[in-house]
């Protein structure tokens, strides 16, 4: 096997591979020797294409990996002849954390293979992505996996065949191994390394470093409440926020901080790596302001961690509502090096609500909150992740009342729980 290989993808004998289709996972794995196993089911769905192919993004430079990863698809989809259709793929240790590796399940039906394993040459010998090639044998009783020779590799004319075998789900749904400091960071330094070793491709990641202290301060708590006001778009956080301000002679804030603005539409666009950063970077501006403004008034802040991290679990998570870490799960901690407010409210709102709110508002949606429109999944995953993100006091308020009736009862909160 080359050797290249076995140093960047550990263990690779012991992989768990998965093929997303129809939105089903469908897991194998690899065996030297056969032992009389059945055919993993994912084969018996695609015998009838005429080639299959899996391609695995690997690299040891995560900011490579997660770039490389979000230009490969189109980049497929662009070259690969029109017969060639793409399924999403993973490759994991089971229940091994930060062994993740993402990638596309290929079935190519094009007439000659040559256009297709050409582009597939190309990649493995120039970018970090791993192919490997799948063979039928005896009347589609016995499958095989070829690892492709690699660019450190190029004298090895073929690594040995594995027999591709039926494998159990694991206990922890893979999409959810490589969460911690990929998706979502627990301290300053995580967050602010990623930004920096962007700076020379993102000129912005250089302005969002330049307002940042070099590393989080170590500050004393703030003498007055500091009160989270967190939901969906559209539940009534600016409505709610500007009415507590004006009630109780606070000062409002917000996460991202007004100073972010600017670069905020940027990150947006990168892959989930760096958008994370950038958000998780903005909750310690905030924090810094909460610091000076909460030594004066009582705090209101429109957003702040649990956003940052349901929005980045929910979208990492695949699939249903159940693959999210389990309540308790490390995953959902509050960063140790993070400001924690005194109250985090919750608004909630029936979803048919909510629609008919955005539609009066009728402004432009980011990207993600019209994916939370069309896509009940996935907002139910983000509401289910804020209920177990730990740490601060947390309440959840149903926010389908009149606004005056919402700012009331969490008037009546914030007075029972900060002693205001
Ligand atoms: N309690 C409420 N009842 C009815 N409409 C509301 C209520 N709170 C807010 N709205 C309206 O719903 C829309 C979304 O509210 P907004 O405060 O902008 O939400 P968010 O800041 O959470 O996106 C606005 O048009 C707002 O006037
Ligand atoms: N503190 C924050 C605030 C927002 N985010 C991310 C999470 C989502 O991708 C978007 C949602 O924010 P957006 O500004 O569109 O929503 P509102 O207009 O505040 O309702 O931003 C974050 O990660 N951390």
């Amino acid at each position: 096997m080359a050797r290249r290989t076995m140093s960047l993808i550990p263990q690779w004998s012991s992989r768990v591979f998965s093929v997303e289709l129809n939105g089903a996972p469908f897991y194998f794995s690899t065996r030297g020797q056969h032992r009389g196993e059945e055919v993993p089911p994912v084969f018996r769905e695609v015998q009838n294409y005429a080639r299959l192919y899996s391609l695995l993004v690997c690299s040891s430079d995560k900011i490579r990996r997660a770039k490389f990863y979000a230009e490969l698809k189109e980049k497929l989809l662009r070259e690969l002849p029109p017969e060639c259709h793409l399924s999403p793929m993973s490759s994991f240790l089971p229940n091994v954390r930060d062994s993740l590796l993402n990638g596309y399940f290929l079935k190519d039906n094009s007439e000659s293979s040559s256009p297709t394993e050409r582009l597939l040459r190309d990649l493995s010998q120039r970018d970090p992505v791993f192919v490997c090639s799948y063979l039928k044998c005896e009347d589609g009783q016995l499958w095989t996996q070829r690892l492709w020779p690699d660019a450190d590799c190029p004298a090895m004319e073929t690594s040995k065949d594995y027999y591709v075998v039926p494998s159990e789900a694991p206990e922890y749904h893979p999409s959810t191994l490589n969460i911690i400091n990929s998706d979502v960071f627990y301290s300053f330094e995580e967050a602010y390394e990623v930004l920096e070793k962007c700076g020379d491709i993102i000129p912005e990641a250089m302005s969002v470093l330049e307002l940042l202290p070099s590393r989080a301060e170590a500050r004393r708590k703030p003498d007055y409440p500091v009160i989270v006001i967190e939901g969906l778009d559209a539940t009534g956080k600016t409505t709610l926020t500007e009415s507590l301000r004006d009630a109780l002679g606070a000062s409002l804030l917000q996460s991202p901080p007004q100073c972010l603005s600017p670069m905020r539409a940027r990150f947006d666009r990168e892959p989930p790596l760096i958008r994370r950063a950038f958000y998780a970077l903005g909750n310690y501006l905030t924090a810094e302001q909460i610091g000076q403004e909460g030594m004066k008034t009582p705090v209101i802040v429109d957003r702040f961690w649990h956003s940052t991290a349901a929005y980045a679990i929910a979208t990492a998570v695949s699939g249903q509502v159940c693959n999210l870490p389990a309540e308790g799960s490390e995953v959902y901690r509050w960063p140790s090096d993070l400001l924690q407010p005194s109250l985090v409210v919750v608004l909630t709102l029936d979803p048919e609500e909510r629609k008919r709110r955005l539609r009066n508002r009728g402004q432009g949606k980011t990207v993600e909150e019209q994916e939370l429109d069309h896509n009940q999944l996935f907002r139910l995953k983000v509401e289910t992740a804020y209920q177990r993100i730990s740490g601060p006091a947390f309440v959840t308020v149903d926010a389908s009342p009149s606004a005056d009736q919402v700012l009331q009862q969490v008037l009546l909160l914030i007075r029972g729980k900060c002693h205001l």
